[in-house]
């Protein structure tokens, strides 16, 4: 039987979408992980949608560059399904910054594919 399921949103930024061996390869983690994918589509945010997305953000000295390289390109946005989504989702991710990642956390997402702080792989809505 299956509990009550929870969505998020999950987003693999423009860096790693622009690879699509690793784009399989997070597809496969996520049925691995037991995530039912409700949606997924290939989107191009426009520079417009991303300021808004990121719009906690304004103000801090990473906003341009991120909204920047959020517009840069396509992104794959999955709607995942899982009874506790939000949090199974951050954790495989793993945290935010990459130097963090890459010792602390290296086989999350973004300890294997994240390159910087702003290119780190993906996204989890709250
Ligand atoms: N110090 C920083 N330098 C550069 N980019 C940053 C920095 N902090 C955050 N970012 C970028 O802004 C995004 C949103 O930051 P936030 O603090 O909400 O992290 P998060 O919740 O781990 O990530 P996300 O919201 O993308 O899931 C990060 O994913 C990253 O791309």
């Amino acid at each position: 039987m299956v509990g009550r399921l929870q969505l998020t949103l999950a987003l693999l930024k423009p860096d790693v979408t622009r690879v699509p061996h690793v784009v399989q390869a997070i597809r496969n983690k996520i049925i691995q992980e037991e995530f039912i994918v409700v949606r997924h589509k290939e989107v191009r945010l426009q520079r417009e949608k991303t300021e808004e997305f990121y719009k906690e953000h304004r103000g801090k000295f990473f906003y341009n560059r991120l909204v920047t390289f959020m517009a840069s390109g396509p992104t794959q946005a999955l709607i995942l399904a899982h009874e506790d989504a939000i949090r199974h989702w951050r954790t495989l991710m793993g945290p935010t910054k990459v130097y963090k990642t890459k010792y602390e956390a290296p086989d999350t997402l973004r300890g294997l594919y994240g390159l910087t702080d702003t290119r780190n792989s993906t996204h989890g809505s709250g």
